[in-house]
């Protein structure tokens, strides 16, 4: 029986790190048909010992109960929205305001606009225990169920750390053509494009429909950057990554607008080539202290802005 204790602390250890590893990092360190039989094997060592299944092991991503509804979550800081640029001169006019504001000591870090769903997760302690739609911004909706589907999202940090990460649930471009030929053959109305396909996936009521639509997340924000004691916006990204979030490692540094630009520019030409859709480039000051000073309006942040791609043009043959 202790042996058994043991074996269920070694399984979920090891599972959880082979989850991150195929997840998160994209390089698997052992096949499939291993991580599946260990899986099997904790599946039963836990139904044959309840008293050592613990919220955060790997066999709990599932959960069970269909939801009559989804509750309410008021965010403790509002999510805010981003201003929108789109075309240099809006991206010379930011530099210029956040100059005058803050000086001309400053850098930006020029991150990809997933298009995907804003989403807020807490932890405490280390363990994942609530994540919420962004909804008007102040009051979302608890998909905590749903959230927990998404293999890259870590059910409990490297570090006991209490806290709220916000990041873009997405569907990757393959998944979404997929889930829409399997809908196409059931005679069912396709979804329109990716970021309908995973808001659609999180407010399924049944977890079982999220988790088969393989959804997935990038962070990009702590909740409250400051108890982290990160200084920056890149340090907090780096942090997070630390922890055993999945961040976009496509993220620059930029010293001047000029290099956003070219970043802006990069991207415009390359985007066609990543796994899922983004929709813009969100430009911010990278100090958190210049973006305290800076401060918000009453919907979007002063240090920071989307750089919007023209909308694509459908191509009529
Ligand atoms: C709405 C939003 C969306 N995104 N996407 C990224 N990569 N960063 C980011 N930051 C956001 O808002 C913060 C600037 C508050």
């Amino acid at each position: 029986r202790s042996n058994a204790e043991s074996r269920v602390k070694e399984l979920q250890e090891l599972l959880s790190r082979y989850n991150y590893e195929y997840h998160v990092l994209d390089k698997p360190s052992v096949p499939d048909v291993e991580y599946d039989k260990l899986l099997h094997e904790l599946k039963q060592l836990e139904e044959e010992y309840p008293e050592f299944l613990t919220p955060d092991s790997p066999t709990q991503r599932i959960g069970g109960s269909v939801l009559e509804q989804f509750s309410k979550v008021n965010h403790k800081t509002p999510m805010l929205s981003l201003g929108n640029a789109f075309n240099e001169q809006d991206l010379r006019d930011f530099d210029k305001r956040v100059r005058k504001a803050v000086g001309d000591k400053i850098s930006y870090i020029c991150e990809l606009k997933i298009d995907g769903l804003a989403v807020s997760l807490r932890y405490e302690k280390g363990l994942f225990v609530q994540g919420a739609t962004r909804g008007d911004g102040s009051v979302g909706e608890d998909i905590t169920a749903n959230l927990k589907t998404i293999r890259s999202i870590p059910l409990r940090l490297n570090k006991p750390f209490s806290l709220e990460v916000r990041g873009e649930a997405f569907m990757p471009r393959s998944s979404f053509l997929q889930l829409n030929k399997e809908k196409e053959e059931r005679e069912e109305l396709p979804f329109a494009n990716p970021r309908n396909a995973a808001a659609g996936s999180l407010r399924q009521l049944d977890p079982r429909i999220a988790s088969s639509r393989n959804l997935d997340l990038f962070l990009y924000g702590i909740g409250e950057l400051g108890e982290t004691g990160a200084e920056t916006q890149s340090g907090g990204l780096d942090l997070l990554s630390e922890l055993g979030f999945k961040t976009n490692k496509e993220r620059r540094k930029c010293e001047s607008i000029e290099e956003v630009l070219q970043y802006v520019e990069e991207w415009t030409e390359k985007r066609a080539e990543l796994e899922y859709d983004i929709d813009g480039i969100v430009i911010k000051v990278d100090s958190l202290s210049q973006q305290e000073e800076l401060g918000t309006t009453v919907k979007s942040p002063r240090w920071a802005i989307a750089f919007k791609f023209p909308a694509e043009e459908v191509v009529t043959v």
